[in-house]
């Protein structure tokens, strides 16, 4: 059974309790009284298992019910539609055979592009080969100088738009083809699946050549520098250069500044929207509560999942969190106000409200179409996203340390077993978090505050390469993940950097109440914004 046939014989449907419930209650309450002595209730429960001896079951679920209500509770129990629905899908994840590479995560097909060279990661772990999916619309020209690089949102695939081999539409449909934002009349859009994420490129689902497993938490800690590299790679192989632009939102509008800062020579433009030049607590927080809820789903297994029930339930809760952070409030407002799914039954605790029922099919639709493990990996690399210089001091001196361990694995010594064990290990620190004085707020830590004028220093110089680079950064007034205020920050700490070509466009909440999505959504403002930068 397909992976979308498994959620849809899921989803949650108002169901009535089940029979043997029922019945149980029909015995009790036929009598006068509407709590049962000791006596009776044994009675009945002789009684259900007089009728039916061959169900244990039932028998169980009606020794349960007397034992848990019938002497002390008035009402009857609520039934949970909502956790029968988590239930019942994990009941035929685990009928399914799960001895082949299930779940398969797929958008459909796609170029690859195999590196053979291994890849030093930044924080110390190595790739020994890996995969980058891709794929691509328009014409390259013979000078190879009309490319645009798209990077992706967290979850998103390289499948941008539909081709031929995959018709289906992409997550930037309208934003691409003849005459649009991205018009591959004039330009040739190559768009990935980052590195860590599971639609083909190689991800911690992918098997280790080393030992032919899947790396499950073997796969080392990565960050969006890391993604960007790889992807350069795939440049490479196709005699790339030069990109005529970078362009990317969200997640791909951090990588988008990644990529013009890591390589200035070969980014001639950059579009950045409603992304972040570093990751800032709120949208941290908002990340590690998806990661935890996945993490505490016994089924995560500490990552090692494959070929059982994956952590669906985690993933259901994890989508739906991030949905509360992709969208607005005011949009809820007018979309569903305090309406109910069904006003004519009573209250439930499991989705009732309108807003319920819509998070509650997000999180359905989300959880078995991509690899737990690829959420946790790509959403810490976005926390640990900093172009400030001193971060990238910080990871240059890492890098400089970890480049004899890739010497030696290209040298045919292999890898350590523990190799970046250290580096790759984010613990708990040992003694409680003791609240400290922040020093003075001076001119050059004025960005610790939202709106502040002043771009920090350290972040100005992070941004120094980028001072040549012709940017269009674009914000949204109702997103609540990447504040309006961060893609101020950018354009600030651009022009502050020495950049004097900065478009700066800020889409108010007459314009968009879609909050962090509105780049998926509005053609009008944000496509056509890319469109007139890119000329
Ligand atoms: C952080 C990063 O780097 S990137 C983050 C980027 N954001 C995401 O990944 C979120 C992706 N968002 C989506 O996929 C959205 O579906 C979009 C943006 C493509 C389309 O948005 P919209 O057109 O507004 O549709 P939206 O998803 O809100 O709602 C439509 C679905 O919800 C269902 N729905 C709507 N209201 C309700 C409700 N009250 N109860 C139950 N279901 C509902 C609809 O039936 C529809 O279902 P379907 O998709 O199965 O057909």
């Amino acid at each position: 059974m397909s992976v979308r046939r498994l959620v849809a014989a899921a989803r949650p449907s108002f169901q009535q309790p089940s029979s043997v419930t029922a019945r149980t209650r029909s015995i009790v309450t036929s009598k006068p009284s509407l709590l049962l002595t000791r006596q009776q209730s044994n009675q009945a429960s002789r009684q259900l298992h007089h009728q039916a001896p061959r169900n244990a079951q039932a028998a169980q679920a009606a020794q349960q019910e007397q034992e848990h209500h019938i002497y002390e509770s008035t009402n009857p129990a609520l039934s949970f539609p909502c956790l029968d629905a988590v239930e019942s899908r994990s009941a035929s994840l685990s009928r399914r055979s799960l001895s082949g590479p299930e779940p398969s995560y797929t958008t459909g097909k796609h170029l690859n592009f195999h590196s053979r060279q291994p890849l030093l990661l930044d924080w110390g772990g190595i790739l020994s080969e890996f995969d980058v999916a891709y794929e691509a619309w328009g014409t390259l020209n013979r000078e190879k100088n009309n490319a645009i690089l798209l990077h992706t949102g967290l979850s998103a695939s390289s499948h941008a738009h539909s081709t031929e081999a995959n018709p289906k539409p992409g997550w930037w449909e309208k934003f691409i083809g003849p005459g649009k934002p991205l018009d591959t009349d004039k330009y040739f859009v190559i768009c990935t699946n980052v590195i860590g994420g599971c639609y083909g490129s190689t991800g911690p689902s992918s098997i280790d050549p080393a030992n032919g497993e899947r790396y499950a938490t073997r796969f080392p800690i990565l960050t969006m520098e890391d993604m960007v590299r790889a992807q350069f790679r795939l440049l490479d192989m196709l005699g790339i250069e030069n990109l005529y632009a970078s362009v990317g939102s969200s997640m791909g509008g951090m990588q988008s500044l990644a990529a013009g800062v890591l390589f200035p020579e070969r980014v001639s433009r950059v579009v950045s929207i409603s992304g972040c030049a570093r990751s800032h607590p709120y949208s941290i927080a908002m990340r590690h509560t998806q990661r935890q809820v996945l993490m505490m789903d016994p089924n995560w297994a500490r990552g090692f999942y494959y070929g059982r029930v994956p952590p669906h339930g985690g993933m259901k809760l994890a989508r739906e969190i991030a949905t509360v952070t992709y969208r607005s409030g005011p949009e809820w407002e007018q979309r569903f106000g305090r309406r109910r799914a069904d006003p004519s039954r009573p209250p439930a605790l499991c989705p009732d409200f309108l807003i319920e029922t819509y998070l509650d099919h997000a999180g359905e639709k989300f959880c078995l179409e991509y690899d737990p493990n690829s959420l946790l990996y790509v959403s810490k690399a976005m926390d640990l996203f900093d172009l400030g210089q001193e971060h990238r001091n910080r990871i240059n001196n890492v890098r400089q340390e970890n480049s004899g361990k890739l010497q030696a694995f290209m040298d045919g010594e292999g890898l350590a077993s523990n190799a970046g064990g250290d580096l790759c290990s984010l613990t708990l620190p040992d003694k409680p978090y003791e609240e400290k004085e922040q020093p003075a707020v001076g001119e050059a830590d004025a960005a610790s505050i939202p709106d502040a004028r002043e771009p920090p220093a350290d972040l100005v110089a992070g941004l120094k390469p980028l001072a040549n680079t012709p940017a269009l950064v674009l914000g949204v007034a109702s997103d609540i993940l990447f504040p309006a205020w961060q893609q101020r920050e950018i354009a600030n700490t651009l022009r502050r950097a020495g950049n004097e070509r900065v478009t700066h466009i800020e889409l108010d909440e007459e314009k968009s109440l879609f909050g962090h999505d509105t780049f998926l959504l509005d053609l009008e403002n944000v496509g056509g914004a890319v469109k007139k930068f890119l000329g």
